[in-house]
């Protein structure tokens, strides 16, 4: 089963992603972008205010494709439980966001279609939500992503993703306390596997 765990900047996946490393010592923990030279490309990418938007948008993918080979599909096929902090809905909504001004008519929907050929989507995706201002201040602006008027757009394509399928997604409410955050995050998990 593959978990996903999303949301803007600072809304807590990271400290979250943590936490169930110790519920569940047997899974496979990994995130995007990756530790790998594609991840470290991307990352030099991020820090960079002059990186054109498409251009980014496929170092992304490409960090993607290679976490999903070399990681993803070897874990699942395996059996394991899979949980990646951040996956493929983070750039649905980051460069969907990214390409919005672009001759893209529909960035989002493009984005997906680019990845629907060879992803494979996650089972559930866990979504902290957290107003953006909240976030940038969290997140504490270290990237040209970090910054409440971009990360409100980024939300704006993330609820778009839930309306789709809203099956999929689990809201977590990340304005709380860190321990009611991860109460929630951890009764989460555990229904979903009850549920397989
Ligand atoms: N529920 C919370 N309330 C307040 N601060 C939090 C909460 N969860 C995480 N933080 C703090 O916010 C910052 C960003 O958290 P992090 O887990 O790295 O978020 P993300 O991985 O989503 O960017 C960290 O300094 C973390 O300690
Ligand atoms: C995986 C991914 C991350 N990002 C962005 C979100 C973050 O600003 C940045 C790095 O991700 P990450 O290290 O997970 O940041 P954080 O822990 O602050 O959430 O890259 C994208 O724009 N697209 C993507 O596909």
């Amino acid at each position: 089963m593959l978990i996903t765990l999303e949301g803007l900047d600072g809304s807590g996946k990271t400290t979250a992603w943590e936490a169930l490393q110790d519920v569940y010592p047997d899974a496979t923990f990994t995130h995007e972008p990756t530790d790998s030279w594609y991840g470290k490309a991307v990352r030099r990418s991020e820090g960079r205010d002059d990186a054109d938007p498409l251009a980014e948008l496929f170092l992304f993918t490409a960090d993607h494709a290679d976490h999903l080979s070399r990681v993803v599909k070897p874990a699942l096929a395996d059996g394991d439980l899979v949980i990646s902090d951040r996956y493929t809905d983070s750039r649905y909504a980051y460069q969907a966001a990214s390409l919005a001004d672009s001759d893209l008519q529909r960035p989002l929907e493009y984005i997906r279609g680019i990845h629907q050929a060879f992803t494979r989507e996650p089972d559930a995706t866990l979504y902290f939500d957290l107003d953006p201002e909240t976030a940038a201040a969290r997140a504490g602006a270290t990237n040209k992503f970090e910054h409440a008027s971009f990360l409100s757009e980024v939300r704006a394509n993330y609820e778009r993703l839930v309306d789709a399928e809203p099956g999929r997604f689990v809201r977590i409410d990340a304005s709380r306390s860190p321990e009611q955050v991860l109460d929630s995050v951890e009764d989460a998990v555990a229904r979903l596997l009850e549920d397989r």
